[in-house]
């Protein structure tokens, strides 16, 4: 996947400085980071209906056109895939040390936290109402 993302960021650094009669990604460039912002959350409203509509072919062909407009801004920001692939491992080591967090169990207070006392009426309030549907 990243390989992919790699290849067609490349092709669309490629791209940029072409023809904008001919080219797609000449013309966002063109157009600038308002035109391209526009359409990627186009393109990622399509995804989200597609989604809710459980449409999955559609949802595979819109993330396709996602990534290729989220690629399109990446480029336009300076921002580079390995950038991107750095944040997401620095999260995955984040997570590998809350993995080896001690497994044995966790002495909660006595005293219930001030935020969970302050919550107590709104789940009482939340059950008369529930009652008062049935
Ligand atoms: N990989 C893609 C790619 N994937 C998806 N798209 C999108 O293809 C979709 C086109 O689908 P449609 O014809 O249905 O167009 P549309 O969404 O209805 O209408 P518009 O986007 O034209 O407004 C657009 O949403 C594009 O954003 C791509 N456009 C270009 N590329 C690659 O980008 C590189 C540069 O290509 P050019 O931009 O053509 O120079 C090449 O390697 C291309 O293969």
């Amino acid at each position: 996947m990243s390989d992919s993302l790699e290849r067609l960021y490349l092709a669309v650094l490629a791209a940029k400085d072409l023809d904008p009669a001919t080219s797609r990604t000449a013309r966002l460039f063109q157009r600038g980071p308002s035109k391209m912002a526009k359409k990627l959350a186009e393109e990622a409203i399509e995804v989200v209906i597609d989604a809710v509509n459980g449409d999955s072919e559609a949802v595979i062909r819109e993330s396709a056109d996602l990534l290729y407009n989220l690629t399109v801004l990446w480029a336009s920001a300076g921002v580079r895939p390995e950038d991107v692939w750095r944040e997401m491992a620095r999260r995955e080591d984040m997570l590998g040390i809350a993995e080896k967090l001690p497994k044995s169990p966790v002495k909660l207070p006595k005293v219930a936290s001030p935020r969970v006392a302050a919550r107590r009426p709104i789940v009482a309030l939340e059950g008369r109402v529930s009652r008062k549907r049935h």
